[in-house]
C-alpha cells in the first residue's frame, strides 16, 4: 500500500512560450485553462485546472513532479517517511500551494534530483473541458499519465520510491548491453492501476534533474493516430513511430517537445489489479512498431 495516489501534476520551464502553446493546443490538443500567473500555460486534460503547467524561464527544465495523496494525515506520513530515510523536505508556503492551486504540499529532491512535491487537495475546474479538436484524455483517478525520470543510482533510486514512497514494482526491461556490462534495467513503478506513473531509467549522459518522457493517455485509437499527423504536417520532430508497448499494452508515437524531451501520446493502456499481477521483465519494448530517431 502506498499513500501516493496518483501522479498529479509536471510542472517545467520553458525558453519558447509561442513555441510551446502551439505544441500543446494545435498539435497535442489540451485544453488551455486559467491559472494565478498570466504568464504560464495551464494545459488541462480533465477537472483538474492544470495537468501540465509551463511556466516561462530562461532555461528548459523540469521544475516539479508533483504525486498525489489522498489528504493531510497521509501528506504527514509521506513527509514523515522522507525523512527518516535523510532526505530533507520543505513545506509549501500558503502563497506556493496557492499558485499550485492545492491544499498543502511539501517539495525535496528525490533520488537523480528530479525535484518533488508530494501534494493534497487539489482545486477542480468545473468548467467543461474544451480542447480543440475534440480529445478526451484517460486521467482523473489514474492520474496525469506516466513520467520517466534518468536516474544515475538505479537501485538507490528503486529502493528510495519502493520503500520510502511506497511505489509498487511493476516490472522492468533489460536494455540491450554489451555482455561485458552487467545488467542495466530501466525499471516501471505504480501507484494505481495505471500500469506504471513512473519508470526510472539509469543514465550516465542525462544530467539530472531531467525528464526523459511524459505519456498522456487519450481515449481512442483515432484521437493518437490524429495528433500524429498534426505533428509530422507541422514538421515536428517524431521520436518514435507508432507502436506498442509490450508491458502496459499502451499504443503510443513519441513527440519532440519545445523543451526538449518527449511527450508519448498514447490509449490503450491496461489496467492493473496488484492482487493478481507480477512484476514481470519484458524482453523487447514493443510488440511491433516504435522506430526511435535519436537525432
Ligand atoms: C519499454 C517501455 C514500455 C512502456 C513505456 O511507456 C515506455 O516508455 C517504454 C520505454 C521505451 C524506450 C525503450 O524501451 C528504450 C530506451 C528508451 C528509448 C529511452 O531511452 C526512453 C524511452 C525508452
Ligand atoms: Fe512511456
Amino acid at each position: 500500500m502506498t499513500d501516493i495516489k496518483a501522479l498529479g501534476y509536471v510542472r517545467v520551464r520553458a525558453t519558447d512560450m509561442p513555441k510551446w502553446k502551439e505544441f500543446a493546443g494545435e498539435v497535442i490538443g489540451f485544453a488551455f485553462g486559467d491559472g494565478p500567473a498570466d504568464e504560464a500555460l495551464y494545459l488541462r486534460i480533465d477537472e483538474r485546472p492544470a495537468r501540465l503547467v509551463v511556466l516561462p524561464g530562461d532555461t528548459d527544465r523540469v521544475e516539479a513532479v508533483g504525486w498525489e495523496v489522498g489528504d493531510g494525515q497521509a501528506l504527514a506520513r509521506v513527509r514523515e517517511s522522507v525523512e527518516s530515510a535523510g532526505v530533507a523536505t520543505k513545506p509549501l508556503s500558503q502563497e506556493e500551494a496557492d499558485l499550485r492551486r492545492v491544499e498543502a504540499g511539501f517539495t525535496f529532491n528525490a533520488p537523480g534530483g528530479t525535484p518533488t512535491e508530494i501534494f493534497h487537495g487539489s482545486a477542480l475546474d468545473h468548467s467543461p473541458l474544451a480542447t480543440p479538436y475534440g480529445n478526451r484524455f484517460v486521467a482523473g483517478e489514474l492520474g496525469l499519465g506516466h513520467v520517466v525520470v534518468p536516474v544515475d543510482d538505479l537501485d538507490g533510486a528503486f529502493s528510495f520510491y519502493d520503500e520510502t514512497l511506497g511505489f509498487h514494482n511493476r516490472g522492468a526491461f533489460r536494455l540491450p548491453t554489451p555482455p561485458e556490462t552487467g545488467p542495466v534495467r530501466l525499471r516501471f513503478m505504480g501507484v494505481n492501476p495505471r500500469h506504471h506513473s513512473l519508470a526510472i531509467l539509469p543514465s550516465a549522459e542525462l544530467k539530472s534533474p531531467a525528464l526523459v518522457h511524459i505519456m498522456v493517455e487519450c481515449e481512442t485509437l483515432d484521437e493518437v493516430g490524429r495528433a500524429l499527423d498534426r505533428l509530422t504536417a507541422k514538421g515536428y520532430h517524431v521520436s518514435s513511430t507508432l507502436g506498442r508497448h509490450t508491458n502496459d499494452k499502451m499504443v503510443s508515437f513519441y513527440a519532440r517537445t519545445p523543451g526538449g524531451w518527449d511527450l508519448e501520446v498514447g490509449c490503450e493502456g491496461m489496467l492493473v489489479d496488484d492482487d493478481h499481477y507480477s512484476a514481470e521483465e519484458i524482453t523487447a519494448d514493443s510488440y511491433w512498431g516504435h522506430q526511435w530517431d535519436f537525432s
